[in-house]
């Protein structure tokens, strides 16, 4: 063991050899690092905002690494995955635990792609906190709002960091603006950049001045970053006005803290004077307003030139919460019925599995986070989801791609478990020999896939491979649906989109090895009754193999309208099944004479027969009428089920309920639905026209709204003034320096189908300046033309 000193912090490390890359990593059991001192969060952003090359500095720092990764050479720790290396993205969230201060960070690297959204969602749920990062040049992008809105929902502390401050065109003032503009959030600036003018003109940025403490941090003594200087700030530094910027800066802070934060409002009103507020006090009421969500603090610094990012890990330690600081978790026992988990290690065992993915070596990997109880690496667990034992193999402790066995998860923690065959992402795992089976905690909302393709082994061969390869992908990923079209027998993958199936595709062939042919990337368009209520009735009547089937159902189909509030199943469809004693008729008459058989009526419970009308019914949903494509919107209400006897079997009953909905639905007023796409696009003003003419012709976009990103703060309920930097930055010359103009955004909803390929169509419009976010609004009826023109191009099949 090597005792290793970074700044004032010192941490144990065990050093690790892998091929020629060292590393040294904080060895988790020499430390029984307490529930709070436990960080568990998040980096969300925009895609390319710098969510890996700062957590890579952060490794570094923290002393897991001994060299900084790069992006851009393809040698991170946390896009291990070939294709997030290949194409310099990240796909799917790595966690990482290190040490900082004797405290113990679970770190999690979510992707920035609107494709991997539901990677983002499942990773924000069991998170406590998160830091968002912004691009200085492009301040709050269309994703970052997405990803801002997705932290709301689950009620996620945030702090802020705009990163890139070193480039040509960077604006703190800007992007703290935005914050409060495009995400409604209260910016709280607890640092500014120091920015100089070299004898060519250029601005560098030369440090950070710390608004608490009032001091210059510098980080020139080190190419790496390592060793920070740290200068008090007074009115003799060299920088002209920095001093003056830096105390309307403290002050405004501790007058905003002092709104929202009694103690704070106590503590000003005694020492009537801002810099007379200590470090700690001004710490400790950032703290309370960033845990009860009122405000985010906000930092910055360039990642890539190391700059920024220790104090950034300072403050996710000091403002964002441990799991003790978050609302205690509710879990539902029945509908009714629900209890908190709270958050101790004496407690019964309470985990969720937030994410499954496949390993060659090691089979399923379960990422857990335990919510309270303690895990360990000889329990038998039960899977509240699938009713299902489960056994732990082995307990892990995650590194990127690297990992480390442990012998325990406690409350508050996350890990990964080996040996669990059945488990999927969302489940609620709890011990065996508890006796609340049914307890769950909630589970993820998994947006509706558009996009599909159909997926065709190359050989009889290759067939039982691409099974396998496709029930362990989809285990891995809940966005992804996998499903067999019953006439053609065809599989269809679908997805979130283009680049979601892209990778789909790229990890069966190359990761799997599966030899497998993929058709056209097609849109997953919807079919749906209009106008019409319909009320029927069934009989079905098959001999399949000597054996008589019968079984005879009445149903009631509503179409829904767009805005129909209540549950739905996950095709947007409402099943209603009144099946009762009363509603179930058993006919006795027409009843086989084997008495032996009629014992399976007796034995089939009124679960069982509902189960059977519901995977019936679901089934045919499957596959419209008109081109085969998931039919949606209706009410189904089965009001009446007549059995015979041992005739009636389960499949009997399914394949009745199946039948019964399809002869239902023959010769009805039917339509195809499209996907209608909300979409937010930020251009800068000068290429709006271009952008907007695009938009409304050849890809018939309904535009809903345009509004000015920057300086307005007309729509916010609160009026707490903020401390927004001047931009751009510079204290000693800054009248020559070009203000850029704030961009546009456009709202706008856009049918699916003239959307594809989008990204490098506004690349080429903007020259790369504009950003576009995309997402599922709702699926809109097609006019005929339209509806004809889609089935005359899907009348080549799939
Ligand atoms: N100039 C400059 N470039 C940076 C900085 N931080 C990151 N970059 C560059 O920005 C690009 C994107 O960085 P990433 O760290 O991959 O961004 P990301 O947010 O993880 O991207 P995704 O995972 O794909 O969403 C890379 O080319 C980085 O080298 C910075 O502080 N300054």
């Amino acid at each position: 063991m090597i005792k290793n000193f970074i700044g004032n912090y010192r941490i144990p490390l065990i050093k690790i050899q892998r091929c020629n890359l060292v590393h040294y990593r904080f060895y988790s059991s020499v430390k029984d690092y307490s529930i709070s001192k436990t960080r568990n969060i998040g980096i969300i952003a925009h895609i390319d905002a710098g969510k890996t090359t700062t957590t890579e500095r952060m490794l570094y720092y923290s002393g897991y690494t001994r060299r900084i990764g790069d992006v851009d050479d393809g040698t991170t720790v946390m896009d291990y995955l070939k294709q997030e290396r290949e194409r310099g993205i990240t796909i799917t969230s790595a966690t990482i635990t290190f040490a900082w201060r004797n405290y113990r960070i679970n770190l999690i690297d979510t992707p920035g792609h609107v494709d991997f959204t539901v990677e983002v969602e499942r990773s924000i749920r069991v998170l406590d906190g998160a830091v968002t990062i912004l691009d200085a040049v492009s301040g709050v992008e269309a994703q970052t709002q997405t990803v801002w809105a997705q932290a709301n929902r689950y009620n996620v502390p945030r702090i802020a960091y705009v990163n890139k401050m070193d480039r040509v065109g960077a604006r703190f003032g800007r992007t703290v603006r935005e914050m409060r503009y495009k995400l409604g959030t209260t910016p709280l600036v607890c640092q500014i950049p120091v920015i100089q003018k070299d004898n060519r003109g250029n601005s560098l940025l030369c440090g950070i001045v710390d608004l608490l403490d009032m001091r210059v941090l510098d980080w020139n003594k080190d190419p790496k970053g390592s060793v920070i200087n740290r200068t008090p700030l007074t009115d003799k530094y060299p920088i002209v006005g920095l001093y003056n910027e830096a105390i309307k800066g403290r002050s405004c802070l501790i007058e905003t803290l002092s709104e929202m934060d009694d103690n704070m409002l106590d503590l000003f009103l005694s020492a009537e004077d801002h810099m007379k507020i200590s470090v700690e006090d001004a710490k400790q009421a950032l703290r309370r307003v960033t845990l009860n969500g009122k405000a985010v603090p906000v930092f910055c610094g360039a990642s890539f030139r190391n700059i920024g990012v220790q104090p950034l890990i300072d403050a996710v330690v000091d403002y964002l919460p441990s799991p003790l600081d978050r609302p205690v978790p509710i879990a539902s026992l029945s509908d009714d019925e629900s209890i908190e988990i709270l958050p101790k290690e004496n407690e019964k065992l309470c985990a969720l599995a937030f994410k499954v993915i496949h390993d060659n070596k090691r089979g399923p990997m379960v990422f857990v986070r335990v919510y309270s109880g303690k895990l360990d690496n000889h329990m038998t667990l039960y899977n509240t989801n699938i009713h299902n034992k489960e056994r732990v193999n082995k307990l892990l402790q995650m590194y990127a791609n690297d990992v480390e066995e442990i012998s325990l998860i406690t409350a508050g923690n996350i890990g990964v478990i080996i040996g669990l065959k059945e488990t999927r992402t969302g489940d609620t795992l709890i011990q065996f020999n508890d006796s609340r089976k049914s307890l769950r905690l909630k589970n993820i909302d998994i947006p509706a896939p558009v996009f599909f393709r159909v997926v065709e082994a190359a050989g009889i061969s290759e067939e039982k491979p691409l099974e396998e390869a496709l029930k362990n992908i989809l285990r891995e990923d809940p966005s992804l649906h996998v499903h067999v079209d019953k006439d053609s027998g065809q599989t269809l993958i679908s997805g979130m989109g283009e680049l979601h199936l892209e990778i789909v595709k790229d990890r069966l062939l190359n990761d799997f090895k599966v030899k497998a042919k993929l058709g056209k990337m097609r849109i997953s368009y919807r079919e749906t009754v209009i106008n019409d209520k319909i009320d029927h009735t069934y009989l079905y009547e098959r001999e399949i193999m000597g054996k008589r089937l019968k079984a005879q159902i009445s149903l009631t189909i509503t179409p829904l309208h767009e805005n129909d509030q209540g549950s739905f199943n996950e095709g947007g469809n409402r099943i209603i099944l009144n099946l009762t004693k009363k509603t179930i008729i058993s006919d006795e008459l027409d009843q086989s004479i084997n008495n032996q058989e009629t014992s399976e009526l007796i034995k089939l419970s009124i679960e069982e027969i509902s189960n059977a009308v519901y995977t019936g019914i679901i089934s045919s949903l499957y596959r419209g009428p008109i081109l085969g494509f998931p039919i949606t919107r209706l009410s189904i209400n089965v009001h009446s089920l007549r059995l015979f006897g041992a005739e009636s079997t389960k499949t009997a009953i399914s394949t009745c309920a199946s039948q019964a909905l399809t002869d239902a639905l023959k010769g009805r007023n039917l339509v195809l639905l499209e996907p209608l796409m909300n979409v937010n696009i930020d251009v800068p003003e000068e290429y709006l026209g271009v952008v907007l003419g695009d938009l409304t012709g050849t890809r018939r976009g309904n535009v809903l709204g345009l509004e000015t990103s920057g300086n307005l703060f007309d729509n916010l309920d609160n009026n707490i003034e903020i401390y927004v930097p001047p931009d751009p930055i510079f204290f000693s010359s800054n009248k020559n320096d070009k203000i850029v103009n704030p961009k546009k955004v456009i709202h706008a909803h856009v049918p699916l189908s003239t959307m594809l390929g989008y990204s490098s169509s506004l690349r080429s419009l903007t020259g790369g300046t504009a950003s576009f976010d995309m997402s599922l609004s709702s699926f809109g009826i097609m006019n005929d033309d339209r509806a004809k023109a889609v089935i005359r191009e899907m009348q080549g099949g799939f």
